[in-house]
């Protein structure tokens, strides 16, 4: 038994080329409908899913005609673009088989590094699962060249676990799991089914990719979990073509090779903000407020802020401090040093009026706010 993904409540599920586009045969139809109906089946059970899926390159070389992987890069990006409205075409009517909506979302590595794109794309996709669409992602492949790229889908997976902090990061690729050895090199490589996210030796084990359809190989996957684990993420590596794979996970089945992270959320959020030493900004809160972050539980409106001190943007780590000095909680600022300033002191319902837009009604959201 495994309880991971039957106990997750929100999930990624990445999928590789290989996988999607058949060996790079063309998408595969019949998989994809197979995954949609077991998505499907992992909604009705209350779990909410977020597909990245791989392929537009591959999808992109068929329709286009290329025999093998161009090597000039405006001609992969030209790939991915057509690719992508295949892929997008083929989910958008294996979910609506099963009544749910799809959302295309195309991340750069530039997206999740500035603060701003942060929120914003933490923000969409919270919202558009709260709507009950699965979103469906993939690297922004038009816009980015080597030096900004993700580079491959795995770790793209693992920056969203972290991005919406998801319980667990599902990777369904064209092997069992990980194995002692690269498999298709080794006859005699043993199944590994249970692994510490994080753990050297692992690395030692996964070899690049065995094709040359898909891009990171086994290493991106090792190196993906050790990274969904530092927002308490666990990772399992299955063999996408099972066709029950997903339903079989949900009822805590131990298939594939489980990578556990050894922190839970709230650990791994409180360590995120403590590495955030040097904040920028501070907001002072007056005793009201103070209490109701700390004996509440609750967000920090700009109501309860009665100075605002030095200069950060929207979505900078700031610490909030009592009238008597003491820090109480750092978070994530909704809104820019200035426009807090203007805001301070003023009910949420007015601050709409005074800035000429609306961030949300806090200035630091509970869930982007740890208590000191
Ligand atoms: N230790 C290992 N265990 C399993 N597969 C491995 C290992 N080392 C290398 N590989 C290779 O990694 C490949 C999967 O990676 P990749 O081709 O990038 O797939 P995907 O398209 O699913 O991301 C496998 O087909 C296999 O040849
Ligand atoms: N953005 C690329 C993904 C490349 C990639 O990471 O592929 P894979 O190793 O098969 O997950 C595409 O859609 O072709």
């Amino acid at each position: 038994m495994n309880s991971v993904i039957q106990k997750a409540n929100r999930i990624i599920i990445k999928v590789g080329s290989s996988l999607v586009t058949n060996d790079g045969r063309g998408l595969d139809h019949a998989a994809i409908a197979r995954w949609a109906a077991q998505i499907a089946g992992l909604r009705a059970l209350g779990k909410q899913v977020v597909l990245v899926s791989s392929g537009a390159i591959a999808e992109g070389m068929l329709r286009l005609g290329f025999e093998r992987r161009p090597t000039d890069i405006h001609e992969l990006q030209a790939c991915a673009a057509v690719g992508q409205m295949g892929l997008a075409q083929i989910y958008e009517t294996s979910f609506r088989a099963h009544g749910l909506g799809t959302a295309q979302v195309l991340l750069t590595h530039a997206d999740l590094a500035d603060r701003e794109r942060y929120l914003n794309a933490r923000s969409t996709l919270t919202t558009l699962l709260r709507f009950g669409v699965v979103p469906i992602i993939n690297e922004n492949d038009t816009v980015v060249t080597d030096e900004i790229k993700f580079g491959d889908n795995d770790t793209l997976g693992a920056l969203v676990a972290n991005l919406i902090e998801a319980d667990a990061l599902i990777i369904l690729t064209d092997q069992h799991g990980l194995y002692s050895a690269d498999p298709r090199k080794d006859p005699d490589a043993k199944l590994i089914q249970q692994g510490r996210a994080g753990d050297p030796a692992l690395e030692a084990m996964a070899g690049g990719a065995g094709s040359d359809i898909g891009r990171g190989g086994m290493l991106t996957k090792i190196l993906a979990a050790k990274r969904a684990a530092k927002s308490g993420a666990h990772t399992i590596i299955a063999w996408g073509r099972d066709s029950d794979v997903l339903a079989r996970l949900a009822q805590g089945e131990a298939i594939g090779t489980e990578l556990t992270a050894q922190t839970g959320h709230l650990t791994a959020r409180k360590q995120w903000m403590a590495d955030h030493l040097h904040t920028v900004g501070q907001v002072v809160l007056d005793a009201g407020a103070v209490q109701k972050l700390t004996l509440e539980g609750k967000s920090l409106l700009p109501i309860g802020v009665v100075d605002v001190k030095g200069e950060f943007g929207r979505g900078a780590v700031i610490t909030c401090v009592g009238e008597d000095g003491r820090a109480v909680a750092r978070g994530l600022s909704n809104y820019t040093s200035a426009e807090a300033r203007r805001i301070m002191r003023k009910p949420s319902a007015e601050i709409e009026a005074i800035l000429g837009f609306l961030e949300g009604p806090e200035l630091v959201h509970r869930d982007n706010m740890v208590l000191l």
